[in-house]
């Protein structure tokens, strides 16, 4: 049973929200000020403290630390006291009077985004031998400081309708922390849409976005809806928003001004309400210098910056995470998940992670469906430059990449046991699947478009994208934007 604590000094309301919640199947402890708060906490471990804003004494944002989930009530309900509130930690505010579902509403969704701890007053036998496992945080894990750092960021700005720049390397879960912050928004009933500006060709990116009417340009053969105006009310996640075209900028720029967009074609605006998260891997400002990003449009998206630190500086969560991908990917292919051993772990450790998460992620798989022992050791995760490649690679290359559901294993898994000794899943030549992707890109792009040279190597334009960024090949800017 979840225990809540209410400070409130107000006796009618607290007993009021006492029975609410008693009535709910909570548990409920109570307190007047923030000091009986402090000693009620000393006696319980709490799931949620609903704490009144304003209290005899010290206010109740003193009680936002980083363990217990803290939801402010207040009878001075504005934008500003919100903002101030949640910059200070809070997961949620409500304002004062509440109405009974409301109250409910926000006390289940806090408790199930904040993974509710065991009750440790009385812990059971079976939760003192087997330590739980870890629980993600909105699907995302970690334990290490740096990692705390953007959980509690993101409970100050996910409740703040204003726009976020999340800043990391690719693959270290941008995507996910822009679903977690849409998720914790008061718009989390609305759709949050997301938009790879990198997989989108040029030509087509500002009708994808904007819509376009019948006939704007060859081919626009109906009307349609953009990505934008599919958004409307919720979140649109403009993901590599470096790779977004000059015109397409400015375009952006005007619905991020007048909250209003046209369709290529059109000469009406239509209103839109859609709170913008962008991400990038790359140095905006640098390509403000360069002339190839707006000065305006990065100041309206720059508003709150999110840093998503790199795997390698972690620490221990590149474990942590390894075990929980164990589970899941075993859990997926139904085979029995086998454990990490010592050398393993070493490995894991030292490895600097280029393609963070997602290159972990296909390593485990890899590793799951190549190994036959029930612990892996450090030659099983076959990392780069830590053992040699194995002798049965796909032609294909094995390298971080994004999936999606379409392409998922069939493209990025090695072959199956059973094909091992394959001459057509040998690499040619012996040469190391870099080498052979850089090789194959550069001697085919002039000939093929990106789209073609996905197709060909076996992977989405996003990670071919992301590979010659990675392998220093970018790619040639031509007319067509092809
Ligand atoms: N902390 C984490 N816990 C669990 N899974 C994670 C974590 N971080 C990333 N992942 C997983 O790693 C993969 C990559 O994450 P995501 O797509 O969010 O990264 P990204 O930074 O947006 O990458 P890119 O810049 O290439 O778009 C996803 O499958 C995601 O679920």
């Amino acid at each position: 049973m979840s225990q809540i604590l209410i400070v409130e000094d107000e006796g009618i309301i607290r007993s009021a929200l006492r029975r609410l919640l008693e009535r709910n199947g909570f548990s409920v402890t109570e307190a007047s000020t923030v000091p009986e708060a402090r000693d009620a906490q000393q006696k319980t471990q709490f799931d949620l403290i609903i704490s009144d804003l304003r209290l005899p004494g010290a206010p109740g944002t003193e009680l936002i630390q980083d363990q217990t989930p803290v939801l402010i009530m207040t009878s001075y309900a504005s934008l500003r006291s919100a903002i101030d509130t949640m910059k200070q930690g809070a997961v949620e505010y409500i304002a004062k009077p509440f109405d009974h579902d409301e109250m409910l509403a926000a006390v289940n969704h806090t408790l199930s985004q904040y993974s509710p701890k065991t009750v440790t007053n009385e812990p059971s036998a079976a939760a003192e031998t087997a330590p739980s496992p870890p629980e993600p945080h909105n699907g995302i894990l970690g334990e290490s400081p740096p990692m705390q750092r953007v959980f509690k960021q993101i409970r100050k700005v996910a409740a703040v309708d204003t726009r976020v720049l999340i800043l990391g390397e690719s693959g270290t879960g941008k995507e996910l922390v822009a679903r977690a912050l849409h998720d914790q928004s008061p718009r989390h009933k609305a759709p949050m849409i997301s938009v790879n500006c990198a997989a989108i060709p040029e030509t087509l990116i500002e009708s994808e976005l904007f819509g376009h009417e019948k006939g704007a340009f060859t081919g626009a053969n109906a009307s349609r809806n953009g990505l934008i105006e599919a958004a409307d009310g919720g979140t649109l996640f403009l993901d590599e928003i470096g790779e977004l075209p000059i015109e397409a900028q400015a375009r952006l720029l005007r619905v991020l001004q007048e909250k209003e967009i046209r369709r290529l074609g059109s000469v009406e605006s239509r209103q839109v309400d859609v709170r913008i998260i962008a991400a990038t891997h790359r140095d905006l400002e640098r390509q403000v210098d360069e002339g190839r990003f707006r000065l305006d449009l990065y100041y309206r998206l720059n508003v709150v910056a999110l840093e998503i630190p790199p795997l390698r500086e972690r620490g221990d969560d590149v474990i942590l995470l390894a075990e929980y991908l164990l589970d899941q990917i075993s859990q997926r292919l139904n085979v029995p998940a086998p454990k990490l051993g010592r050398s393993a772990r070493e490995a894991l450790l030292q490895y600097t992670w280029p393609g963070n998460v997602r290159e972990l992620e296909n390593i485990i798989e890899r590793a799951i469906i190549l190994s036959e022992d029930k612990r892996l050791q450090a030659e099983d995760l076959h990392l780069p430059g830590q053992t040699p490649q194995p002798q049965y690679e796909s032609r294909r290359p094995f390298t971080p990449e994004k999936r999606t559901s379409t392409e998922h294993t069939t493209h990025s898994a090695p072959p199956s046991r059973a094909n091992r000794n394959d001459p057509a899943h040998l690499p040619p030549n012996d040469l190391s699947l870099e080498d052979y992707f850089v090789r194959f890109v550069q001697d085919n792009q002039e000939e093929m478009s990106e789209t073609e040279l996905a197709r060909k190597l076996g992977i989405s334009r996003k990670c071919l994208w992301e590979r010659r960024q990675r392998l220093g090949i970018p790619r040639r800017k031509t007319a067509t934007g092809r």
